[in-house]
């Protein structure tokens, strides 16, 4: 579904992926670990489109998406929920998912803003609450949630249960396993920890600076080979 071909990819001078290839499963969850600053960002940023790489090839679908903006990779069925769980703060949960489905087409817009509520239960408690009032593990559904109306094949996570409390982190995780196997969304998640990850993903890749030190499938099997590419 996603591929990274060759990718060279930073910030005006600073170049930060360097000859960084991912090839995300066609379905299921491909996970890219890897510590601070190694570049998972960057590299869900490019995934985008919001870094132009200077170098290498961003497939989607098997479309050279390399020089299309955000907005043409939505359109093709990517989302991205950037880490810091942001929504419009003084809109309430319900208004900052009808606003997502407000821009769709057609008679489902009601019926995706439920949708949405019904993989987040949690955020039903809170429909009428300030979207800046709510706990960060809300904050992190209702963002997943934004997203999720907009129909995606691929969903791009960026640390989506960093600084979350335990018992939300679980459902969050559930809720993107239960995405994956139940529904056939593809998913490219940023991690650092590495438990979930390969409990989850199906591939996985991992990042040292800017570099990838290790990929191959996921499973418990995979343990020692990432333990000691994220030690470097
Ligand atoms: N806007 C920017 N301008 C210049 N350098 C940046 C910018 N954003 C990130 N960097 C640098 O790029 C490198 C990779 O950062 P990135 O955020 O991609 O890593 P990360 O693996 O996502 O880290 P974290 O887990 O801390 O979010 C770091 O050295 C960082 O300082």
């Amino acid at each position: 579904m996603l591929e990274l071909q060759h990718v060279d990819a930073g910030y005006d001078a600073t170049r930060v992926l360097h000859d960084v290839s991912l090839h995300g499963a066609p379905q299921g969850i491909a996970a890219v670990l890897g510590h601070n600053g190694a570049g998972k960002t960057t590299m869900l940023r490019t995934a985008i489109g919001l870094i132009r790489p200077t170098g290498g090839t961003v497939l989607f679908d098997g479309e050279d998406v390399t020089a299309l903006p955000p907005s043409a990779r939505v359109a093709r069925g990517m989302a991205y929920v950037p880490q810091g769980q942001q929504s419009f703060e003084q809109l309430t949960t319900r208004e900052n998912l009808q606003v997502v489905a407000d821009r769709r087409r057609g008679a489902r817009r009601a019926a995706l803003v439920d949708q949405a509520l019904g993989r987040f239960p949690a955020l039903t408690e809170v429909i009428d609450r300030k979207a800046g009032l709510l706990s960060g593990g809300q904050r992190q559904q209702l963002a997943i949630a934004r997203a999720l109306i907009t129909e995606p094949k691929l969903l791009i996570l960026d640390e989506p249960t960093e600084g979350i409390q335990p018992s939300v982190v679980a459902e969050i995780e559930h809720t993107i396993l239960s995405l994956s196997a139940d529904e056939g969304l593809s998913v490219l998640l940023a991690v650092q920890h590495i438990d979930f990850a390969l409990h989850a993903a199906q591939r996985y890749t991992v990042l040292a600076a800017g570099r990838v030190t290790s990929a191959g499938a996921g499973g418990a099997g995979a343990q020692d080979a990432v333990r000691q590419a994220m030690a470097i």
